[in-house]
């Protein structure tokens, strides 16, 4: 049994309220449940958490490596082009983690399509939307299984 966290940035909490067309029409209520029954059925625990706060999301990752946390799952949203602080968190602790983003950054504003985070992730999922979430979590049951078989 692994421990996975899910990080969301701000604005998350608004999901499914507003620009389906974007971000499509799940809550993030919705993407909460599809992937704590996802990590269920693979016999891992999840955490799952929104901030808005930028120090709240620093604290997180701190509190995933206290607990041991084995993969981080993030969705930084407007801190993926803005947070240093949160990419110094990710690499203080060495967590492995993947990024993941509902819309397809590299297909709107210029400014989307930098992150503090790409280059230190495992990997990068974006424009899949709620799905990209799930197919993180399989990314993650797949790495940590194949870690564990190489140790
Ligand atoms: O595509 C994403 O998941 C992303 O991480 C999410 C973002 C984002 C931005 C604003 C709001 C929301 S969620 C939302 C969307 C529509 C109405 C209400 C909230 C997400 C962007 O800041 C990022 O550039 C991209």
């Amino acid at each position: 049994m692994a421990i996975l966290t899910v990080l969301n940035g701000p604005n998350l909490n608004m999901l499914g309220v507003r620009e389906p067309g974007l971000y499509g029409s799940k809550t993030l209520q919705d993407i909460q449940q599809s992937v704590e029954r996802l990590a269920q059925s693979l016999g891992h625990q999840l955490n799952f958490c929104q901030s808005n706060a930028e120090h709240e999301i620093v604290e997180q990752i701190h509190q995933a490596y206290r607990q041991g946390v084995d993969f981080i799952i993030i969705n930084p949203a407007a801190f993926t082009h803005t947070s240093v602080a949160i990419r110094d968190a990710l690499l203080a602790t060495k967590i492995a983690f993947i990024e993941v983003h509902l819309s397809n950054v590299h297909a709107r504003e210029p400014f989307r399509r930098h992150s503090y985070f790409s280059d230190i992730a495992v990997g990068v999922i974006c424009g899949l939307g709620a799905t990209g979430y799930e197919l993180a979590v399989q990314a993650a049951h797949q790495l940590l299984q194949e870690r564990t078989q190489n140790d």
